[in-house]
């Protein structure tokens, strides 16, 4: 049954913000270390232990999150006993700015960051080593201080708010568990350092059943898994009722499968409790999975940042379509004759696309549109919209004054499309250009070939191996044609897909 006398207790107050406790000092400090260990945190040994998600299902599974969180709770267990919608937070972060002082100068770790988190919902920091992703959760958990920029809790400017009157709970790679204490006790730790006063025994009790770890309260750190520990790491980070919760590559230090297991836990948890979370990770699958919202960083700054779906479909700038999923890479330009027929599979800032059939006097030009999200060029990237088809000998004048009509400028230009988009054909087309099958590598499941045009540009190509058994099963050096639908192409300069760091 609902026990409401508890969670009365842990509400935050009107401000939005519990008042810090004296014991709080030891818990920041702890916090610091915990970030700062995290890059060297050795590999933990790792244990095999499965952790499937809690069978204390919501009512409501199936309504719509706020719809759940809302409704008065019904059913038995700790889930039931967190106050929901009161202690979901609205973060945002406007304008962020960190710059580190450095023995080369300043370095600008996070470059003018605009970020919405909403109440209840989960968003991922992805992005390359070095991007900026756990400077900026630091610098949400009050960990470092921004050089410009704001970040609000709710209406509430926590800009300069310490890190212990946050109300935040925090989960690390490194798990920053007390070896000398047992798991209840490290669980209890979230309790003491909030100085709630509530039955810590019952609350330790709901937690480890929320975490799928009952009857392990009396045992060490040491004697637990790697994924049972991270499991702790959550239920301590949840004891003190967090309004938000900040994990930084939580399951860094554990194999796949645990991981993976893992992350189903966490995802009942975080949407079971609605605690608005943050998670840093290099794992794209994790992102992808966990998140309602995921934030590509490059260089300091956001490249995308959209639904999961948003980010897969509809990638807005080069550093994105390479960064998520598979890309081929072909130069502007280039030409491929075969069998009496011109193609051009990029012409300046054109597409992939048959430019000129010698013997039918046909012109095909493909104009893309610049993208509306793109920052990094004036030119572009851009997806190919419209495909033109003029005929006759002035054909070639009429391409090139388009060229110059739409502004495309005369820069090495480039342009990318998935594997997934391409068509592939055994006989000759209009609308496909030459190339040989070069190379097969056999990924179990998948089948990858490597396809070479007749100018030595390679693509790549993958295949299911039913769908290849069924419709290619192609040989070495056989002969096939390669077309990609124009709207599946972006057209880029190499400038605007550089992710080395800032300096
Ligand atoms: N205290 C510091 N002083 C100087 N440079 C720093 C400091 N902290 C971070 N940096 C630099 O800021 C950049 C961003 O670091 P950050 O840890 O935010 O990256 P990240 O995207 O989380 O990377 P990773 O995924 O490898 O953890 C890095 O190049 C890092 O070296």
């Amino acid at each position: 049954m609902l026990v409401r006398s508890e969670h009365t207790l842990l509400l935050p107050s009107q401000r939005g913000f519990c008042q810090p406790a004296p014991a709080l000092r030891s818990r920041r400090l702890h916090c610091s270390h915990s970030i700062a260990d995290r890059a060297e945190a050795p590999a933990q040994g790792i244990g095999a232990q499965q952790f499937d998600p809690p069978q204390t299902q919501s009512p409501h599974a199936g309504t719509s999150l706020s719809a759940s969180l809302a409704a008065d709770v019904t059913y038995d267990g700790i889930i039931a006993e967190v106050p929901v919608k009161p202690a979901s937070l609205y973060v945002r972060v406007r304008r962020m700015v960190k710059h580190f002082n450095t023995a080369k100068g300043v370095f600008k770790a996070v470059d003018g960051v605009d970020v919405n988190v909403e109440p209840s919902t989960i968003v991922a920091l992805l992005g390359p080593s070095g991007s900026g992703k756990t400077t900026l959760l630091r610098l949400v958990a009050g960990l470092e201080t921004p050089t410009s920029g704001s970040i609000l809790f709710d209406d509430w400017d926590a800009t300069n708010t310490p890190v212990q009157d946050r109300q935040i709970g925090f989960v690390f790679q490194s798990y920053a568990l007390f070896n000398h204490r047992t798991v209840a006790e490290n669980i209890k730790f979230g309790l003491e350092v909030r100085g709630l006063k509530i039955d810590h025994s019952k609350r330790v009790a709901d937690l480890l059943e929320l975490v799928q770890l009952e009857g392990l309260g009396d045992r060490f750190p040491r004697q637990l898994s790697g994924g049972q520990r991270q499991r702790v790491a959550l239920a301590r980070a949840l004891a003190s009722n967090p309004r938000l919760l900040l994990l930084d590559e939580p399951f860094g230090a554990l194999d796949a499968v645990v991981r993976k297991s893992l992350r189903s836990g966490l995802k009942e948890i975080v949407r079971s409790v609605g605690v608005t979370t943050i998670i840093v990770t290099h794992d794209q699958e994790e992102a992808f999975d966990l998140a309602d919202k995921v934030v590509i960083f490059n260089r300091g700054r956001i490249e995308q940042q959209g639904s999961p779906n948003d980010i897969i479909k509809k990638p807005a700038t080069p550093f994105i379509m390479k960064f998520v999923g598979e890309t081929n890479q072909v130069p502007a330009t280039a030409q491929v004759r075969s069998r009496g027929h011109l193609f051009l599979y990029s012409c300046q800032r054109t597409a992939f696309t048959p430019l000129h059939t010698m013997h039918q006097e046909l012109y095909f030009t493909a104009v893309g549109d610049l993208s509306s999200h793109s920052h990094m060029s004036p030119h572009g990237p851009f997806w190919v919209r419209h495909l033109l088809c003029v005929q006759g000998a002035c054909a070639g004048v009429l391409h090139s004054q388009l060229l110059r009509r739409v502004g495309f400028h005369t820069g090495k230009a480039w342009a990318m499309f998935r594997p997934s988009d391409m068509q592939i054909s055994k006989t000759c087309s209009d609308k496909g250009a030459a190339a040989v099958v070069v190379e097969r590598t056999n990924l179990g499941w998948t089948l990858k070939y490597l396809m070479r045009f007749d100018d030595d540009v390679e693509v790549e190509y993958s295949v299911a191996r039913d769908q290849d058994e069924r419709q290619y099963n192609f040989s070495i050096g056989q002969r096939i044609f390669v077309y990609v639908p124009p709207e599946c192409i972006m057209g880029f300069e190499m400038h605007e897909i550089e992710s080395a760091p800032l300096h």
